[in-house]
């Protein structure tokens, strides 16, 4: 059927990070060579560095960028014998300091309860469990300005946790525990001026990255495009249109998102793909950027979802997925139920699952109606606004999830 376009679609999926970043590579080293040298320096107090974007662009790398460096941190650490132990947290949505520092705990993969243990006892916990191991920490916090805007933590928090050199002073005086905090602008360094300020004060280093300009973009796609696609399936000028149509400077502006560029990239293939040609061509193109489906999803609002409007959503869209139309409460309700298990989660009772479906509908996400007399009678029947593609959100969806609470579990529970 298929099979002329794609190599590895994995490649367009969101949260593929490629073995090298051929863009934001001078970002990551200095990144990197900065890490490096404090892991080998050993003493010295809690290293804080801001990595922020632009206002109002979004999918310009920081993720991307901080995982990297940790991943590349992770080897080099290795090739040198030193025990560094990445971790990443989106804490949009952590509700407390004592939830982000369990995070923490899982992710170090430490041996210890942290139920019933006051905040403290936790942090002394992660501090000990690495100087026994001789271990050290690069914690990432992303999204970490929804923390900062929040009341979740209170100011003594933050500095607990951001400071917990000078807090609880390790034994050997080695500090092991570095963060770096990602965030959606530079507001963060204002708000953390406001609220931290003896924090603010000793960032180590600011990173600011501005929108992809329309070479970055082409070096990024074109990338993806050797790695995902068959050689003959796509030329320069399919990826330039593009690249250019995304790509930002400051005289005609444009989105710089290298997120998008992908997805139109990856669109683009899928149309070229499904009517069975060969090439990418320029309409397949056209199509895909003018279908706009790229740009209808509401992150924003998603990511505010509770953990249960997620997964009937992530329910809704994976059967569109496989069968599209207008789908029945009923089977929602039971693709939820199966992916809850999934995901080591117990399904919320009936009631509840309908006032989300309400919620979703009130917030625009689905569409709901009663149906006509069918076969099976009246039923609440579901299904997306037209705007927004199942496919794409099913991706969003996952990715959100996996950073929430992880992927599926390996064995599904019912
Ligand atoms: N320098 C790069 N090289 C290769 N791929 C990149 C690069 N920067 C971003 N991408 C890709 O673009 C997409 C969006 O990137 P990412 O999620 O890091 O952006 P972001 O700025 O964190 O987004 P948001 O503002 O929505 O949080 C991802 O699929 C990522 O792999």
């Amino acid at each position: 059927m298929s099979g002329k376009i794609f190599t590895n679609r994995g490649v367009f999926d969101e949260t593929y990070i490629p073995s090298t970043l051929l863009v934001r590579d001078s970002e990551a080293n200095v990144l990197i060579t900065r890490y490096l040298s404090r892991l080998g320096e050993g003493s010295g107090s809690t290293d804080v560095t801001v990595l922020y974007g632009s206002i109002g662009k979004v999918g310009i790398g920081k993720t991307t960028l901080a995982k990297y460096v940790s991943r590349v941190l992770s080897k080099k650490a290795e090739d040198k014998g030193i025990n560094f132990k990445p971790v990443y947290i989106n804490v949009y949505g952590a509700s407390s300091l004592h939830q982000i520092l369990s995070r923490i705990v899982s992710e170090l993969e430490m041996n210890i309860p942290v139920r019933g243990n006051a905040t403290i006892e936790v942090l002394k916990a992660i501090s000990d469990f690495l100087y026994i191991k001789d271990a050290y920490a690069l914690i990432i916090l992303d999204e970490f300005q929804s923390l900062l805007m929040s009341s979740k933590l209170s100011d003594d928090e933050f500095y607990l946790l951001l400071r917990v050199y000078e807090e609880i002073p390790p034994k050997d005086n080695i500090n092991r525990l570095n963060f770096m905090l990602v965030s959606q602008d530079f507001r963060i360094l204002s708000y953390m001026k406001e609220r931290i300020p003896q924090v603010e004060s000793q960032i180590g280093f600011r990173v600011h990255l501005r929108p992809y300009s329309s070479d970055e973009l082409k070096t990024i796609i074109e990338q993806r495009a050797i790695e995902g696609l068959y050689e003959n399936s796509y030329n320069q000028d399919i990826l330039n249109m593009i690249a250019d149509y995304y790509g930002y400077n400051d005289i005609k502006g444009g989105e710089g998102s290298a997120r998008k560029a992908i997805l139109t990239l990856r669109m683009a293939a899928e149309i070229a793909d499904a009517e069975n040609s060969g090439r990418i061509e320029e309409r397949h193109v056209r199509e895909a950027l003018s279908t706009n489906a790229v740009s209808n999803i509401p992150l924003d609002i998603i990511r505010a979802l509770s953990l249960h409007e997620l997964l009937i959503l992530q329910s809704i869209s994976n059967l569109l997925v496989a069968k599209g139309g207008w789908l029945t409460s009923g089977e929602v309700e039971d693709e939820y139920s199966h992916l809850s298990y999934a995901y080591g989660e117990e399904p919320r009772k009936h009631t509840q699952f309908y006032e989300y479906i309400k919620n979703l509908n009130n917030m625009g996400l689905i569409e709901s109606k009663i149906s006509g007399k069918g076969i099976r009678g009246k039923t609440t029947i579901i299904r997306l606004p037209l705007d927004i593609p199942a496919e794409r959100l099913k991706e969003v969806l996952e990715s959100i999830l996996l950073d929430r609470i992880g992927g599926p579990k390996p064995e599904q529970g019912n």
